[in-house]
């Protein structure tokens, strides 16, 4: 049987670690490439035991099996963009940073995850050259939040103008394009984007948000959506802006501490499925 529309049916791969709460990693990618239209599918780096409180347990996976699951996917099916979240460690990067460019991947949005928001190391120290060195050079987007970026560049961010300076910096490291992202500022939830001779700014006021558990996951595979679906760099950034703007908006108090953001409040209310209304 073929659906409508399926033969213009764009996929997306995600290359990350798993969240057992659903909130990040993996499983927050999968769901906004869903909420996109986008079908989905995953090479797992590691396996998370975390919650809305925080991580308690991380297992890396081989580099084997990492290379499997890439070779498993780009023998079979055409990937139309990938986002690369968790990668723990430098063996597990230059496996992916090899599989990348053996398949001749396109359209990579590289999140540079390094700390949780719960403050665990998703990322070794020792592994963040390997991260700057072997991957960056492959992202056609690269989004640092303000910690990582202060880390990738070895100096503090936290002013509009401090994250332009960065930005340069991180652009200097070889990605199409970098986004930094503002939400560990104080004040507006500001972002920029930067192409290597303009900065773009993408403003947000700042929600008073509790529940912000996997933003930059989301933000980052919504990007991997768009770009999937067509969109240049700039209109997929700013699309998924909108679309992670959105989802901590009506963000979900599920945990006993700080819950996921929603992906389908906008699929759920044009569907008259929101009971509240
Ligand atoms: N409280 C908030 N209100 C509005 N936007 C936010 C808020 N917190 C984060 N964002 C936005 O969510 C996205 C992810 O940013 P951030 O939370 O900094 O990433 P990370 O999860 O990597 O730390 C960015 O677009 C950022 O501006
Ligand atoms: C598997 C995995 N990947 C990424 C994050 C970062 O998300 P956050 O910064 O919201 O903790 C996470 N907590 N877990």
């Amino acid at each position: 049987m073929t659906l409508r529309g399926e033969e213009n049916l764009k996929k997306a791969l995600t290359i990350a670690g798993s969240d057992s709460s659903g909130g990040a990693g993996i499983q927050a990618d999968l769901k906004a490439f869903s909420a996109h239209g986008v079908y989905g599918m995953s090479v797992i780096t590691a396996v998370t035991a975390q919650n809305t409180q925080g991580v308690f347990a991380v297992q890396d996976m081989e580099t084997a099996i990492i290379d499997e699951q890439m070779k498993a996917i780009f023998e079979d099916i055409e990937v139309d963009a990938v986002k690369i979240g968790m990668v723990s460690r430098s063996e597990t990067i230059r496996a992916i940073a090899g599989g990348l460019t053996r398949y001749k991947a396109r359209n990579i949005v590289i999140d540079p995850v390094m700390i949780s928001k719960s403050g665990y190391h998703l990322l070794r120290p020792d592994a963040v050259k390997a991260l700057l060195t072997c991957l960056l050079p492959l992202a056609t987007v690269v989004t640092p939040n303000l910690p990582e970026a202060a880390e990738m560049t070895g100096k503090s961010v936290n002013s509009l103008k401090d994250m332009e300076k960065a930005a340069a910096a991180i652009f200097q490291m070889g990605p199409r394009y970098v986004l930094l992202k503002g939400g560990h500022r104080e004040g507006d939830a500001t972002d920029i984007l930067f192409d290597g001779e303009t900065c773009y700014y993408l403003r947000s006021p700042r929600i008073a948000a509790l529940n912000t558990h996997g933003t930059g996951c989301t933000l980052s595979a919504a990007i991997a959506a768009n770009l999937a679906r067509g969109y240049i760099v700039q209109e997929a950034v700013s699309r998924a802006k909108e679309y992670i703007t959105t989802a901590i908006e009506h963000a979900l108090s599920i945990g006993k501490g700080v819950g996921p953001t929603h992906h389908f409040y906008t699929l759920y209310k044009k569907a008259g499925m929101l009971t509240d209304e």
